[in-house]
């Protein structure tokens, strides 16, 4: 497996992949999977997703100080870059990119940023002001320095897939955004790297959080109860957990992400909830409809 750590060294490495993967006339497909690294089998099965379907496979590695806020934990962010290569060596990767925060912004930072409208408005977007600008931008820098066939995202990161899906279209980036299923612990926690921050204590009561999701899924389509009222309820269930403090607990539009008082089967709907366990922020959504 190639690693690089900077934006000339891919590039030509990728040039070089192109070149000995070629299949008679046709181009070889390129499949990216852009990660903040401390690798889980969240992201592995996106790799492995990734691998599937193209004949080169480029992970990156980089925690984007862009779109952490300036009281959030980008210091304390767990990293594991040993375990993280060998992971990828083991999974078929071609080529890792970990590039540090000056190859990415410069001495001086950059002057030119994406920026996210209306959809980067709900959300984490309102506990994360700029969070999802930060993204975006880095998410295009990638995109410009790997030109993936296709990109590979979480569906964890709900908000995060769809704004990604409106970048490539709003910017015609001829890239494909491949949308990958959430993978959980066995009792129904999302795999997610800030896991790691939880106590032993926070840790078993964090599935309540599927669990809470599970029981208003139930509430609003078997038992066709009130959409507000049973968001009302659940933040009142949440929040009785001992630590847990409710961000939002949202019933979304799946293409604009705006709140909705009903479900739509044509439109879809999204639950998404981001909960304090103790000081560690969790994110995690179903589909309703
Ligand atoms: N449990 C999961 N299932 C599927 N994809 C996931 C899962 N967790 C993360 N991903 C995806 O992996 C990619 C990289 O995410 P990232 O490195 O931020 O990991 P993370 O576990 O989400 O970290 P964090 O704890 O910071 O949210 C994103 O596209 C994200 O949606
Ligand atoms: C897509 C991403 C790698 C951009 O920094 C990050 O937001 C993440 O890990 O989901
Ligand atoms: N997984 C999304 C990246 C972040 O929380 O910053």
């Amino acid at each position: 497996m190639i690693v690089c750590t900077t934006i000339d060294g891919i590039r030509s490495n990728i040039r070089w992949l192109r070149a000995e993967r070629k299949i008679g006339e046709l181009s070889p497909r390129i499949g990216f999977v852009p990660t903040m690294g401390f690798l889980h089998e969240g992201h592995a099965s996106l790799i492995q997703k990734a691998r599937a379907e193209n004949e080169i496979v480029i992970v990156s590695i980089f925690i984007n100080p862009k779109q952490f806020g300036p009281n959030e934990d980008i210091n304390r962010y767990p990293r594991s870059p040993q375990e993280d290569q060998l992971l990828c060596e083991q999974l078929g990767v071609d080529a890792l990119f970990t590039p540090s925060v000056e190859e990415m912004y410069g001495k001086s930072d950059i002057y030119t940023h994406v920026h996210v409208d209306l959809l980067g408005n709900f959300l984490c977007g309102k506990s994360r002001p700029g969070h999802f600008d930060g993204v975006c931008t880095v998410v295009s820098k990638l995109f410009h320095i790997i030109t993936p066939d296709a990109a590979y995202f979480g569906q964890k990161d709900a908000q995060q897939l769809r704004i990604i899906e409106q970048m490539v279209h709003d910017l015609s980036m001829p890239i494909e955004i491949v949308s990958c299923p959430i993978v959980r612990e066995a009792d129904g926690l999302a795999k997610s790297s800030r896991n790691a921050y939880l106590s032993k204590e926070e840790r078993a009561l964090a599935p309540e959080i599927f669990n809470t999701m599970k029981w208003m899924k139930q509430q609003i389509i078997l038992e066709e109860n009130d959409v507000r009222q049973v968001r009302v309820e659940a933040i009142h269930r949440l929040e009785g957990y001992p630590g847990f403090k409710v961000d939002y607990v949202s019933i979304v539009d799946k293409k604009t992400l705006a709140p909705v008082d009903h479900i739509d089967h044509v439109s879809g709907t999204l639950l998404a909830v981001a909960v304090y366990v103790g000081n560690t922020r969790l994110i995690d959504n179903i589909n309703i409809a």
